[in-house]
């Protein structure tokens, strides 16, 4: 396949590198990343089996690309620069790898290509330009955004899985994403603000406040038609920070960076739907009024 890696820092490098082991890659990435790519290829430290170095193409310029897959890894608050750029080119499918809710409804609307629907719970860093880690080897979900069966869906995940990564085809995209925003939800904003890693969820003091969030987003899937309870919500929450409870999450990385966060498509995303439908969820609207208030105070947003 001809695959383009829209967004190329930690996670876009890390799949795109294993997807170059067996295809033809282009990473739109910055321009010192994409400089060293150029130069020396991309470089796969830590988890991973595969080639050490894999040598994709690399550009800065995300407009008038042809490609059979475009792979959407910017971070949320990109996505609609992301899908004009893309709009620009001929792109025969978009597949968006991001976390937060409401990508593919922004992939869908500005471009004419199907959009799949994924998540990824590989670790990945962008180690220095030109050189990436796996931190954590996961696994990729994808499929139809609407849920159901997709050959379009079959036929990328046969070329994941061709390429190494773990990845799993399913019909139920949509309640996955919502149970991966229960987790987001429940872990992110607690962990970025009080500066911990996501094991500090599971205890008190922060226990109750993580499960609250995580079941107000499964009450307002619910709302949205989907089939999520409140204690499976908060069951995915805690497994997720036990399993990743020496891990700092990627809003808590933002924070410590000083750099804009995720939060709009985060818990944000979780008052939004709520207002559509009428309910009360105090613990996201406050966990959202946070971390956007500390974005205003260093002017991030
Ligand atoms: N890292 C991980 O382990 C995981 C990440 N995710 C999700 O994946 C998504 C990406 O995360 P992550 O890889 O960590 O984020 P990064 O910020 O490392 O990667 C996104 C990259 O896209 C670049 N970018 C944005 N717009 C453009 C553009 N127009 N042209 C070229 N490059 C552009 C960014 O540059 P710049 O910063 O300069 O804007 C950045 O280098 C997020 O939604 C995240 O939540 C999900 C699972 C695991
Ligand atoms: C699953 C979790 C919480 C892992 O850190 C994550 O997706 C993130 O940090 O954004």
């Amino acid at each position: 396949m001809d695959i383009v890696v829209f967004g190329a820092g930690s996670l876009g490098s890390l799949v795109g590198g294993l997807l170059a082991g067996d295809h033809d890659v282009t990473l739109v990435a910055r321009e010192d990343h994409a400089r060293a790519v150029r130069e020396s290829g991309l470089s796969l430290e830590g988890a991973v089996d595969g080639p050490a170095r894999v040598f994709p193409a690399a550009t800065t310029d995300g407009t008038g690309l042809e490609a059979d897959l475009a792979v959407v890894t910017v971070k949320a608050f990109d996505t609609e620069t992301a899908a004009d750029r893309l709009a620009t080119g001929a792109i025969d499918a978009v597949l968006s790898l991001q976390n937060g809710m409401g990508n593919e409804s922004i992939l869908a609307d500005r471009l004419e290509a199907p959009v799949l629907a994924g998540t990824a719970t590989y670790g990945a860093v962008l180690r220095e330009p030109g050189v990436v880690a796996c931190t954590g080897v996961g696994e990729v979900v994808l499929g139809a955004r609407e849920g159901g069966p997709s050959s379009l869906a079959d036929a990328v995940g046969d070329g994941f899985r061709s390429a190494g990564i773990e990845t799993l085809v399913a019909a139920d995209m949509p309640r996955r994403l919502w149970e991966k925003l229960a987790v987001n939800a429940g872990i992110n904003a607690i962990t970025a603000l009080t500066e911990t890693e996501n094991g500090a969820v599971l205890d008190a003091p922060a226990a109750d406040l993580a499960r609250a969030a995580s079941r107000e987003t499964a009450r307002v899937a619910r709302a949205c038609d989907v089939a999520l309870s409140s204690d499976e919500a908060v069951a995915a929450m805690e497994a997720v920070a036990e399993a990743t409870a020496a891990n700092t999450s990627s809003m808590a990385q933002d924070v410590r960076a000083g750099r804009r966060t995720e939060i709009d498509a985060i818990n944000g995303y979780v008052v939004d739907r709520a207002v559509d439908h009428g309910l009360s969820v105090p613990t996201n609207r406050t966990l959202a009024a946070l971390v956007r208030t500390w974005e205003r105070g260093r002017g991030l947003r």
